[in-house]
């Protein structure tokens, strides 16, 4: 039987009083790969927001992961995240602290306490993304592609049983989203399950994948060749 990861039925999606997208019904299951596409303004962050908890669903009914949309109440949210990994088009690695500091803040703030397990999983995560050796880097002495493939490590330390990236390639030149395109899609092969927007065409074309677009207030799947 699939797991379902995520469940929307009939989700609106609102900013403010305007309706970004209507009549959304779609499933994702456990271990799939999804894009999420569509032009400038289309509302794909405003789909992905709604899944992380950043917008309040107000219409339709949604799950992500074990958790309701529609009864979650502001406390709950810290619980949903955990389950989540996030990943963002401009990295948001705290600057101040070297990439090991930066991972250790993620744990210590979900509640882990002994330093030889978090040192223990810091060197699991980095390894994931061909990053070990770079533990003592500060971000601002890593490429773009080094700092989000840092980010997506960082993603990875609560074992989430869903990744949203939102652009993650967007500040990447192509060869470098291609690079951090081939770490997400072994992270995939592991068996996550990845929820990514993009408006990166040439990289879906690489790397075809399940393709939802969002166009004119709603959502459909595409077939590849039609993107
Ligand atoms: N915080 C906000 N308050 C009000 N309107 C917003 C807010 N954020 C986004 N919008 C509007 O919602 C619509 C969808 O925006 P959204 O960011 O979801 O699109 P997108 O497809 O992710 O675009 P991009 O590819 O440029 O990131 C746009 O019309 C945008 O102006």
């Amino acid at each position: 039987m699939p797991e379902t990861i995520v469940k929307l039925q009939d989700v609106a999606i609102f900013q403010e009083d305007n309706l970004i997208l209507s009549n959304i019904t779609m499933k994702v299951e456990k271990g799939e790969f999804v894009y999420i596409i569509g032009k400038t303004g289309s509302g794909k962050s405003s789909f992905m927001k709604t899944l992380y908890g950043d917008l309040p669903l107000r219409d339709g009914e949604g799950h992500v992961v074990d958790f309701d949309l529609g009864k979650m109440v502001e406390d709950d949210i810290p619980f949903l995240r955990r389950k989540l990994g996030i990943v963002f088009q401009d990295f948001k690695l705290l600057p101040d602290r070297n990439v090991n500091n930066n991972l250790k803040f993620v744990l210590k703030a979900t509640g882990w306490t002994d330093d030889s397990k978090m040192a223990e999983k810091i060197e699991e995560v980095l390894d994931k993304v061909d990053m070990k050796t770079k533990g003592f880097k500060f971000p601002h002495e890593l490429s773009g592609g080094e700092q989000q493939r840092i980010a997506i490590a960082r993603a990875l330390l609560n074992d989430p049983e869903l990744i949203l990236a939102d652009e993650p390639t967007g500040n990447l030149d192509p060869q470098t989203s291609v690079e951090v395109m081939k770490v997400l899609q072994e992270i995939n092969k592991s068996g996550r399950t990845i929820i990514m927007a993009t408006h990166d065409y040439a990289l879906i074309l690489k790397f075809p994948q399940k393709t939802i677009k969002c166009d004119n207030s709603k959502m459909f799947e595409v077939v590849q060749r039609a993107v």
